[in-house]
């Protein structure tokens, strides 16, 4: 049984999830103002310990109708005791009454109240308490006005629960949206939060947890369910320790076909992440004349030169004597083939191994029909897009750019394929409806090549797979973890603009090794 802490750190949910554990403790007997109490206490005394001098200084208050802005009303209450400086914005006419009654006590302490957000532009922090949860419509008018004000002012602001004018659970802008400096997300994490279009809005994001009760959580989420990947999670499902007794061909054997006279790199990059994977046997299937270069790249693989087309693509697979596609634990297809491969893809399609398409593999795929293709495979099959590739596999479901959740869950769902779709936040899903979700990344991936890593190094943990009972998904999810961790220490050392994509792979083994000797 994991901790607490852990259990819930690896959730992610809906705003109608949310409603329904709410209601659950509201049920058993929490009243509402005591939690409101509870929420806004911890909100109080992080706003404290990020500004702690604010004493001289004066914060800005932003109360919506709802239960957000009870909280944020609390809040206000507090930092007044404390010595601030308070000025709360409240307009509109229509309070629920928890939230009312909070307006009135704090106006009865001679905090003082605006209608207009112009009164808070000498404000040094603002509190947004506009909207949470229960947001569904599009802001309009004064209220989306006062949101574009705040934001033109650049001024820090915590938001609380969600950036007000998010949507809970797509992180779509509904209108416009405050542009927080930090979320303290209360409970639990809202998954608009972890959606790409979501992150220039959310600013640093971190959880309030307060005390929900596990068995509320396990009764909503149930098995529908969203994981946030953490370190914990990853580092359990790396093939670490080894056995003491082992050999190679028990630490996997991998194939990977890639590359083409036109695209060579990508089969380089592709190898050193398999490399960095730990995998016992790499072999990689290129064209013939791409082999002294990966020779020359990666001595310890065993490097197969393929005959190639006329426009240097792999034209067939000539596997070594007595080795034949069943003799690989894993196949990765796809960085740097062309879609002159075509017949190859098909071969190992109609083979019965774990597959990995990425690249042109997945332009094959797609030309050849994704999903009755991938109906008739008997083993698994992961795909990892970026969102054009995704679109060009599955044209008919819901567009990648605007809920990347659920284009993700109808993606694996129709296909039977585990779906890893590349991007800020890269979403997984298997065909079970479950969804994993890498809460942290770095733009430093944005370039040519980043991909390929990422194929290798995810090939290499499913090769490995076999040494240990671990389901296929939490492995995809562990190789995004390792893959932006690794970013995110590079960028940390060399800026955002120094992780190439070959650079990158030198980074692979110091995250882990530092994330491994913390946990052990
Ligand atoms: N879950 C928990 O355990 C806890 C939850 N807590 C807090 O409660 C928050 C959720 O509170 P909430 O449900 O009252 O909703 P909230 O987000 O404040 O706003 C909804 C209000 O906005 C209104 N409204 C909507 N759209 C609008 C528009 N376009 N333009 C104008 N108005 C619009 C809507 O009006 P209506 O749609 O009914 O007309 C409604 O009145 C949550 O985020 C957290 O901060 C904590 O206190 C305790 C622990
Ligand atoms: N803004 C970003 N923040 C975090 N990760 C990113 C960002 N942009 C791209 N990535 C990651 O970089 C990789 C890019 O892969 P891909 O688009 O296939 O590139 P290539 O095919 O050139 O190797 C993916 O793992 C993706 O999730
Ligand atoms: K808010």
């Amino acid at each position: 049984m994991l901790e607490r802490q852990e259990q819930i750190s690896q959730t992610i949910v809906t705003a109608q999830q949310m409603r329904d554990i709410e209601a659950r403790i509201f049920a058993a007997g929490m009243p509402v103002a005591a939690l409101m109490e509870k929420v806004a206490g911890l909100i109080f005394r992080r706003v404290q310990a990020l500004y702690p001098n604010l004493q001289t200084q004066s914060v800005g208050i932003l109360t919506g109708p709802g239960h957000n802005g009870g909280d944020a009303l609390v809040v206000a209450r507090e930092l007044h005791f404390c010595g601030y400086d308070v000025k709360i914005y409240s307009s509109f006419s229509k309070l629920k009454e928890l939230t009312s009654q909070h307006l009135q006590y704090a106006q009865s302490l001679g905090i003082p109240c605006y209608e207009s957000i112009e009164q808070l532009s000498d404000c040094d922090l603002l509190i947004d308490g506009l909207f949470g949860f229960g947001l569904e419509r599009t802001l309009t008018s004064a209220i989306a006005q006062a949101i574009n004000q705040i934001n033109s002012w650049s001024k820090p602001v915590v938001s609380i629960d969600l950036p007000s004018g998010l949507h809970t659970d797509t992180g779509e802008v509904l209108g416009t949206a405050i542009r927080a400096t930090h979320t303290f997300c209360l409970g639990l994490w809202k998954l608009g939060l972890l959606q790409d279009h979501a992150l220039e809005y959310v600013g640093k994001a971190e959880l309030i947890d307060f005390d929900i009760p596990l068995a509320d959580v396990q009764a909503v989420v149930g098995t529908n369910r969203i994981h946030r990947i953490t370190q914990t999670t990853a580092l359990s499902t790396l093939p670490l320790p080894r056995p003491a007794v082992t050999h190679k061909y028990k630490e996997g054997h991998l194939l990977l076909i890639c590359g083409s006279r036109r695209y060579s790199g990508g089969a380089i990059l592709t190898g050193l992440g398999a490399r960095v994977s730990g995998v016992g046997m790499l072999s990689i299937a290129v064209p013939e004349s791409l082999k002294p270069l990966l020779v020359a790249q990666l001595p310890e693989a065993l490097i197969i030169g393929c005959p190639e087309t006329q426009t240097g693509a792999i034209a067939s697979l000539q596997l070594p004597e007595n080795t034949d596609l069943s003799s690989f634990n894993a196949i990765a297809i796809g960085p740097g083939l062309t879609r002159d491969a075509t017949p190859i893809v098909q071969q190992v399609l109609s083979s019965d191994r774990p597959l990995i398409l990425d690249a042109d593999g997945l332009n094959i795929l797609a030309q050849m029909g994704t999903i009755p293709t991938l109906q008739k495979r008997q083993a698994v099959t992961i795909l990892t897009p970026h969102a054009g590739e995704f679109k060009r596999l599955f044209p008919d479901l819901p567009d990648p750019m605007k809920d990347r959740v659920r284009a993700v869950r109808e993606a694996a769902a129709q296909s039977g394929a585990i779906v890893l779709l590349k991007g800020a936040r890269t979403a997984i899903a298997n065909s079970q409806n479950s969804v994993w979700i890498n809460p942290e990344s770095t733009p430093a991936l944005a370039r040519g090549g980043s991909g390929d890593v990422l194929t290798g190094l995810l090939s290499g943990l499913l090769a490995q797979a076999k040494s240990k009972d671990i389901s296929v998904e939490k492995i995809v999810a562990t190789a995004a973890w390792w893959h932006s961790q690794a970013a995110i220490l590079a960028g940390g050392e060399r800026t955002e603009l120094g992780v190439d994509a070959f650079t990158l792979t030198n980074y692979f083994i110091p995250v882990l090794a530092s994330a491994w000797k913390e946990l052990n």
